[in-house]
């Protein structure tokens, strides 16, 4: 990380938040996706059965493995972070058997929502797709189980820095001017920790270049975020939980060697204002 660039004061950002149990409604996604709420947290969204047999397909897999692009973390499926687009369609198509395996014989929540948000949407005359190039094209999602130990097992970032720099090839890097939307899916929590934290502050160019994190977004110092306001989100195996990816947020320290915490994450925006992108 850079220290010799001008320290920046992070602005504050007000979060709006929604919390409620029950099913979560394409209505609510697309909110998130207007950048009308900040982040929406469905509890109890799908069932643990379906829960427990896609975390039992994750340890199982044999495309399991650990990521060596400086995020500590195990994945089954392929990430757009850092790498050029020919590098992530080709990681995408490789991967696809085994995301698809994560669900098989189940009717699962990723899909569910890709599905009727994009019936939703087709209704609004909003084409929703997985973004694509001559490559290949993206994932549905990609499954995680941060390592990382201390205070955060997945640092405070924002998620549109590396949007934002994806490179022409990305038909995605429009997206980075509208909201950036994580899809965040929980099949497994840990006893205790493994929150979901969100900070009211959604850096600028300038923001990411002082604190060395422009092309990444990754990692935010605790010194920065100090005088941020922040939320965070107790997760439970089976919840949902969508947010402006742009705003700062990190997973909390996990307690305990039990169940092991894993997300499918998914994120999708706005391209254009009768396209909605949808990538890993
Ligand atoms: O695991 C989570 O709850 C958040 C994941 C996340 O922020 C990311 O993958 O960018
Ligand atoms: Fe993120």
């Amino acid at each position: 990380m850079a220290t010799n660039q001008v320290p920046q004061t992070p602005a504050i950002s007000p979060l709006t938040i929604k919390e409620r149990t029950g099913s979560i409604s394409t209505a609510e996604i697309i909110s998130v996706l207007k950048g009308e709420i900040t982040a929406l947290h469905i509890k109890q969204a799908f069932s643990t059965e379906t829960a427990g047999e896609i975390t039992a397909n994750f340890v199982g897999s044999p495309a399991l493995k650990e990521r060596k692009d400086g995020v500590p973390g195990q994945y089954v499926g392929a990430s757009h972070y850092r790498k050029d687009a020919a590098s992530y369609f080709a990681e995408s198509k490789n991967a696809k058997p085994f995301v698809d395996a994560l669900f098989e014989n189940l009717v699962d929540p990723v899909r569910g929502i890709f599905d009727a948000l994009k019936r939703e949407l087709h209704n609004q005359g909003i084409e929703l797709r997985l973004a694509r190039s001559e490559h290949g094209q993206a994932s549905v999602c990609r499954a995680l189980s941060w390592s990382g130990s201390g205070t955060f097992s997945l640092d405070p970032h924002d998620d549109v820095a590396q949007v934002l720099c994806a490179g022409n090839d990305y038909e995605l890097s429009a997206v980075a001017h509208n909201t950036v939307v994580a899809l965040n899916v929980y099949p497994s929590m840990p006893e205790e920790g493994g929150n979901l934290r969100l900070w009211s502050h959604k850096p600028t160019v300038a923001d990411r270049k002082s604190q060395g994190v422009e092309t990444t977004g990754y990692p935010y110092s605790a010194a920065y975020l100090e005088p941020v306001p922040s939320r965070e989100f107790q997760l439970k195996a089976g919840d949902i939980a969508l947010i402006d990816g742009g705003f700062v947020h990190g997973v909390t320290g996990q307690l305990g060697n039990g169940r092991r915490r894993l997300v499918l994450n998914s994120f999708f925006g706005f391209a254009r204002p009768d396209l909605v992108l949808w990538w890993t």
